[in-house]
């Protein structure tokens, strides 16, 4: 029996996600309350949603700074809820799970939109589910201006509870623009869904990191001005590899973006160049990308760089300290002169060696995904992976999507889509270009850490003949690791069974 859909939600943190979705809930047919701990964030949001809305949807929202009238007004301690928690991860969500203990009741429904570790979602849907409570681990992507008009959704959790509220997140979710479809699928059991948004967020990081490694080459190596990068990027993102690929989108509006009074300047020249997400631990989901690329052996060198380049980047400080003891001119991109029919053909170069760098980002996120599925069971389909990351979400990249989809809906399982022939094909056609890049932009000192990992990354995946050889030579000679023969053919993962007494200790 179809059960009955919710008509009220009961939003948990009204920052810029929470306050955003609020009101794209409200537009979505239901009755809002939200609350947030902090008073004075209640008392902000009323100008944003009496501006952000149509005042015939006012009377839909309302805001409280207390629990029993916000949990009073989504029906109180015994009539099944809904709400929608989007605050910071850990120990956030365990704080209101406990003070809203009292007011849950069997049939309750919490999906949990933060960028939560995928343990503590597990954790927490254990804890709830003997109490007939469903807690969905529900990644949210596509930033503030998505969260209003139309996230990217990953949920994952208790399957009725899902099947009751996935017509309401098909409402609610970005509508993949070439066939309608909603950007939002179960994903699988508890925990998964915040585990694929984690992953999304690492091949962020690395397309992030080569969109930033692209921009400095042009402006401080080629000194493009910054306007005309905006047009380079505008066309890059316009159509070819890198068509509707978000970040390129985006990055052609900040190049572009004046202030609008006073002299002509751009905006992005007063930045200070620190990333400090990662290292004041406000943001988790690259660091466990990183250790859960580590732990479960998927090499992910593009989302490792850049999270290595960001956390540098942070401390600008201590970096003042390295550059005063190294001098300038080590970490310093130089100033190049490119003929104009050369920069042509380096531009084109370049723009090929974004692609090229951002399928080998989204190789290694997919390829943890499905190690990560495999080692706990999930069952993730990395062709809905795909599918609900083609509108709303940061990683949104058209070319992409449409090269990785048909191909992972054709294979079903894979575990490395670096051995799908389509993927091999275009790789081949677009790394003599990151080659090139890398090699020329080496000699100019750019920062190019996840372009050049990205080049490594292809070679030694795709080398018969490692320098590991030796390697595990040194690590027999030192260890006693012993080693397989060559002769043996490829063998397991395994440890070897022939060892060498190099020395005699
Ligand atoms: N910003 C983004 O682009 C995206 C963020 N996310 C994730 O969504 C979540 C929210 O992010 P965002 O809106 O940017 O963050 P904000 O900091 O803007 O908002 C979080 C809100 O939650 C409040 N809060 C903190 N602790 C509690 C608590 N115990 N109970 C109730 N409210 C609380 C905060 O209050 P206070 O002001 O006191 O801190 C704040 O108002 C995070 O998990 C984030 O990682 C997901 C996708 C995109
Ligand atoms: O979740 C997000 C987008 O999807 C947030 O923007 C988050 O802050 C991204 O952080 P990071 O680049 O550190 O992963």
């Amino acid at each position: 029996m179809p059960q009955q859909a919710f008509e009220k939600i009961g939003v948990i943190g009204a920052g810029s996600m929470g306050s955003n979705m609020a009101m794209l809930f409200a537009e979505n047919g239901l009755h809002v309350s939200v609350f947030d701990v902090k008073a004075q964030n209640i008392d902000n949001l009323a100008p944003v949603f009496r501006d952000g809305l149509e005042p015939e949807l006012h009377s839909r929202i309302v805001s409280y700074k207390e629990y029993p009238p916000f949990l009073d007004s989504l029906g109180g301690a015994n009539v099944p809820k809904l709400f929608v928690l989007s605050i910071p991860h850990g120990s956030a969500a365990d704080k209101v799970l406990e003070d809203i203990d009292n007011y849950l009741c069997t049939g309750d429904v919490i999906l949990d939109g933060g960028n939560e570790w995928y343990e503590n979602a597990q954790r927490r849907q254990k804890a709830l589910q003997p109490r007939g409570i469903s807690y969905i681990s529900m990644g949210v992507s596509g930033g503030y201006q998505s969260a209003r008009r139309g996230p990217s959704i990953s949920p994952s959790g208790d399957r009725d509870a899902l099947q009751k509220v996935l017509p309401l997140l098909e409402r609610f979710a970005a509508k993949d623009p070439k066939t309608g479809q909603p950007c939002v699928a179960n994903l699988g059991p508890a925990g998964c869904g915040h585990y694929v948004k984690m992953v999304h967020n690492g091949i962020e990081q690395g397309i992030l990191g080569i969109v930033n490694e692209a921009w400095e080459i042009m402006y401080k190596c080629l000194h493009i001005d910054l306007d005309e990068i905006s047009e380079i990027f505008g066309k890059w993102g316009e159509e070819g590899e890198l068509r509707r690929n978000f970040l390129i989108n985006i990055g052609a509006e900040i190049c572009g973006r004046h202030h609008p009074d006073g002299p002509p300047s751009h905006v992005v020249n007063e930045v200070q160049d620190k990333v400090v997400q990662d290292a004041d631990d406000s943001e988790g989901t690259g660091i466990w990308s990183v250790m859960e690329a580590a732990r479960r052996h998927v090499s992910a060198p593009t989302i490792a760089s850049a999270h290595f380049f960001r956390i540098a980047s942070a401390d600008r400080a201590q970096r003042l300290m390295v550059v005063h003891n190294l001098g300038e001119s080590i970490g310093a991109a130089r100033k190049q002169h490119v003929e104009d029919a050369a920069r042509g053909e380096f531009l084109e170069d370049l723009r090929l060696a974004v692609y090229c760098a951002t399928l080998a980002s989204f190789a290694q996120g997919l390829n943890l995904i499905a190690r990560a599925s495999e080692d706990e069971g999930w069952g993730v389909d990395l062709a809905s992976c795909i599918r609900i990351w083609r509108e709303g979400c940061i990683i949104r990249s058209e070319y992409i999507a449409d090269l990785l989809q048909p191909l992972l809906e054709k294979e079903g399982k894979v575990t490395n889509v670096l051995t799908l022939k389509r993927v091999g094909e275009e790789v081949a056609r677009t790394i003599p270009a990151l080659r090139r890049v890398v090699q020329r932009t080496l000699e100019w000192n750019a920062h190019i850490p996840t372009l050049s990992a990205s080049l490594e990354y292809y070679k030694y995946c795709a080398g018969k003949h490692l320098p590991s050889q030796f390697m595990e030579a040194e690590l027999d000679y030192f260890g006693a690791h012993s080693y397989d023969k060559k002769s043996e053919g490829a063998g397991e993962v395994k440890k070897g069974k022939h060892h060498v007494e190099w020395k005699r200790a």
